[in-house]
């Protein structure tokens, strides 16, 4: 609370005495092992002088995040990974507990289903942006709620028999990793979306370096990258901010370099390996001059493409590194070609992270010329520069992110085992102990991507890679969409036999405990409330006399 002093010269000292004994334990918080592979750029000090005058609190998810960290140190050690899927409501989620030991949150499916402008969309994070945290705390919430239900049942047995007829507890407090896309915005609004899903129970997020302005779903087209170094600031305040709110919140940075075709700035030198260039000298127009003229001539968008395409052909577009090996192959006074190009690229290439200008000099070197090259002049009408970046880009980002985040995630467009194989060893091979995730996207064709046995053993040879955390993104609606069009044409069709034996008789079958949804909902629970509220007894309890779910128990004369 605010220091209250009656002069000026106590509050000083006392103000100090504060700042110090937060500092000291800010600073002994972060000696822990927990932080053995992070990196911070700022001090306890700054951290503390951002706190206020309010004690510390933990909040409930730090704990889940206390939670996650060991679950995936656990699986790291072992070679395994936690595997999870997208889940919608409360109702996917208390049956996943039952198996799975992680909960993912997806912005893709947010985005179909649960904006909090209920407006629905594709996955361009375009809903407001407290729409991922919405439902974080919405199945935050459930977690807790069939937590509580379950802890007083077991909690009323009588006995260890009594409870082992129960089977086994269910941990429904299963650590969520949600999706905070690109960020929403600038850094101000990094951090203040980091706070919302750590007081709303994220135990982890994941943050994509994709310009939050033009973001994509990872499998979509037209997807732009910012940055590296603008990414690494997003990861930076995303911690700064868990600093502040004295949370261990788990932090997965994603690039979706790998496919990206576009860069809003060739400002930090670690990307111009990957940025795009004109290499003819005779260009009059940039394509932007080009394609703005042919619109002011009236030319409509069909004939706009193709005008595109033939500026590009007459443009050479190349990466710097194949423009220079293009230009010694050609060069007939240069004998010892391949010489030539290893020397350039022993200097040159996706991981040394060389500036352009670099590149130039040591092209004009073993040249004897200026090479020409222009990343300006194929800069598309938004104004983006043109990237090509693959795994090795993948693996260059990652390995400037891994110090500021727990996990790293390369963006892939198929479920390609050699690349996931190429990505691991590329960061591994700096950071040998980086966990990595894996999205197991239903936006790949998996029975075209490889065998059953394949699929069968996929997870698993990811996970002894380091793949610790691999999440299948949709499979929320994908199942969902399933069952309910199997049960809408069975309905139509067969009434309510369809019910009762695709459904009801296959819950009692596999002992789906939401068979009996009012004990499911917690109905006892709550009536346990109402009863203790009035002194152990109620007319109006919900789960008394009458209620319907007696015809559900063994005796019951239905
Ligand atoms: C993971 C993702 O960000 C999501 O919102 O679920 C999407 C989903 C997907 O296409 O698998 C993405 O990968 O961008
Ligand atoms: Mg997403």
């Amino acid at each position: 609370m605010p220091i209250s002093t009656n002069n000026q010269t106590d509050e000083f000292e006392q103000l100090q005495n504060q700042l110090q004994k937060e500092v000291t334990e800010i600073e002994n918080w972060w000696s822990e092992p927990r932080w053995n592979q992070t990196r911070r750029n700022y001090s306890a000090k700054d951290i503390a002088l951002r706190r206020g005058t309010f004690e510390p609190v933990t909040y409930p998810s730090s704990i889940m995040a206390d939670k996650l960290f060991k679950v995936l140190d656990k699986h790291n050690n072992d070679g395994t990974a936690s595997r999870t899927f997208g889940a919608m409501d409360p109702v996917q989620i208390t049956q996943m507990a039952k198996y799975l030991d992680t909960i993912y949150i997806s912005g893709w499916q947010c985005s179909s289903t649960a904006s909090t402008s209920n407006e629905p969309g594709p996955d361009l994070a375009d809903y407001p942006m407290d729409t991922v945290p919405n439902k974080v705390d919405h199945l935050f919430k459930a977690q807790q709620f069939h937590d509580r239900k379950q802890f007083e049942v077991r909690g009323n047995a009588t006995s260890q028999s009594q409870l082992n007829e129960m089977g086994p507890a269910i941990d429904y407090l299963t650590p969520i990793v949600a999706d905070a896309d690109a960020g929403h915005g600038g850094l101000t609004a990094v951090y203040k979306l980091t706070k919302m899903f750590i007081e709303r129970g994220a135990a982890g997020i994941h943050m994509e370096d994709q310009t939050s302005t033009n973001k994509k779903c990872g499998h979509m087209a037209g997807r732009c990258v910012i940055p590296v170094q603008e990414h690494i600031n997003r990861l930076v305040t995303i911690r700064m901010c868990a600093d502040v709110m004295n949370s261990n919140l788990i932090i997965v940075a994603r690039s979706d370099s790998e496919a990206a075709t576009l860069i809003s700035s060739t400002i930090d030198v670690r990307d111009h390996y990957f940025i795009v260039g004109a290499t003819n000298p005779d260009l009059e127009y940039s394509l932007s001059e080009t394609l703005e003229l042919a619109i002011s001539q009236g030319t409509d968008g069909n004939k706009l493409s193709q005008i595109e395409k033939e500026w590009s052909e007459k443009a050479g577009l190349k990466l710097f590194h194949e423009a220079f090996a293009d230009a010694v192959t050609n060069d007939s006074k240069i004998t010892n070609k391949q010489a030539i190009i290893e020397q350039f690229n022993s200097k040159i290439g996706p991981l040394t992270e060389t500036s352009n200008r670099e590149a130039r000099q040591l092209a004009k070197e073993l040249l004897g010329y200026e090479l020409y090259f222009n990343w300006e002049l194929p800069r598309v009408r938004e104004g983006l520069y043109r990237y090509r970046g693959g795994t090795q880009c993948a693996v260059m980002r990652a390995r400037a992110f891994a110090p500021y985040a727990d996990l790293v995630w390369m963006e892939s467009n198929y479920p390609d085992y050699e690349q996931a194989v190429e990505f691991a060893e590329g960061v591994r091979e700096k950071f040998p102990n980086k966990w990595l995730a894996y999205n197991l996207s239903p936006s790949f064709n998996w029975q075209k991507a490889m065998s059953v046995d394949e699929q069968f053993t996929f997870i698993d040879r990811l996970g002894k890679l380091g793949y610790v955390w691999q999440f299948i993104t949709l499979a929320g609606i994908h199942t969902t969409a399933l069952s309910i069009n199997a049960f809408a044409r069975d309905f139509k069709q067969d009434g309510m036999k369809a019910y009762a034996q695709n459904i009801q008789q296959r819950e009692m079958d596999e002992g789906v405990d939401v068979l009996k949804h009012q004990k499911w909902s917690g109905a006892e629970y709550i009536d346990g409330i109402l009863k203790l509220a009035q002194g152990g007894v109620s007319a109006t309890a919900a789960m008394g006399e009458g209620v319907t779910e007696d015809q559900f128990k063994e005796k019951s004369k239905l």
